[in-house]
């Protein structure tokens, strides 16, 4: 049976903490299913992400059998504190046993390749990958990754793996995402929104609100929605 459930917390701390052991025990009981299970898992960005990363970096997980990802990526040189991935390794910190490749960050604006090369890039790295779990952050216009409402990324985001994205109404205006198909391919999704200025749209995606990309996104397995107070100020009780 597929789940759609919402757990609500007090305030980001409280998520942050609660998420971060919760996807600690998660990574354990999938890596659990054989000695050689190495889990697939896609990152978002944004910033209670970067509480979430800085506690699980702190949470005993065996990072030797985990596959990193990026749900999108802003298109700035590699060392640019704006970069998802920077944010997130980061946050993480030294983690133990994390090998580089295992790593897939989003190519950088510095990488050499142009926007477009570079998401062709990032698709055939990504193949026929399944996320066994995609972090997703909801932002405060409804955009899931670097997809954005009432913009051509909502519609590109249709076909395809990987996408270029210009023109992004939040900074920076080149970006690389993911499309809706290997989101929608996860076995699960776990979206975590912290903030009142989050509240409309997490109530409109709820209300299944065509308009915001985050109302186009279902895991082939559990879609899970871990939201503080602030953040689900507008939902029912
Ligand atoms: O720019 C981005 O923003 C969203 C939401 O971030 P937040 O700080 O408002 O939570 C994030 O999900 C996405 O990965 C990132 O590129």
């Amino acid at each position: 049976m597929v789940a759609q459930d919402l757990v609500r917390f007090a305030d980001g701390d409280r998520l942050a903490d609660a998420v971060a052991d919760r996807l600690a025990t998660r990574l354990a009981e999938l890596q659990s299913q054989s000695p050689t299970r190495v889990v697939q898992l896609a990152l978002t960005g944004g910033r209670i992400a970067a509480s979430i990363y800085q506690r699980l970096g702190a949470r005993p997980v065996d990072w030797s059998r985990v596959e990193l990802w990026w749900g999108d990526e802003r298109w700035v040189p590699h060392a640019d504190p704006d970069r998802n991935a920077k944010q997130a390794l980061d946050a993480l910190g030294e983690v133990e046993g994390l090998a580089p490749a295992r790593v897939h960050q989003m190519p950088a604006s510095d990488s050499g390749l142009d926007l477009d090369r570079a998401a062709a890039a990032y698709a055939a790295e990504l193949a026929d990958t399944v996320f066994d779990l995609c972090l997703l952050g909801l932002g405060p216009d409804g955009h899931v990754a670097s997809i954005f409402p009432d913009h051509p990324s909502l519609e590109a985001a249709r076909t395809g793996t990987v996408m270029p994205v210009r023109s992004s109404p939040k900074p920076p205006p080149e970006r690389i995402s993911l499309t809706l198909d290997p989101i929608n391919r996860s076995r699960e999704v776990w979206f975590c929104v912290s903030g009142d200025d989050k509240a409309e749209a997490l109530r409109r995606v709820r209300d299944g609100d065509l308009a915001l990309p985050g109302s186009a996104v279902s895991a082939a397995g559990d879609t899970l929605w871990w939201v503080d107070r602030a953040a689900a100020s507008q939902l029912p009780e």
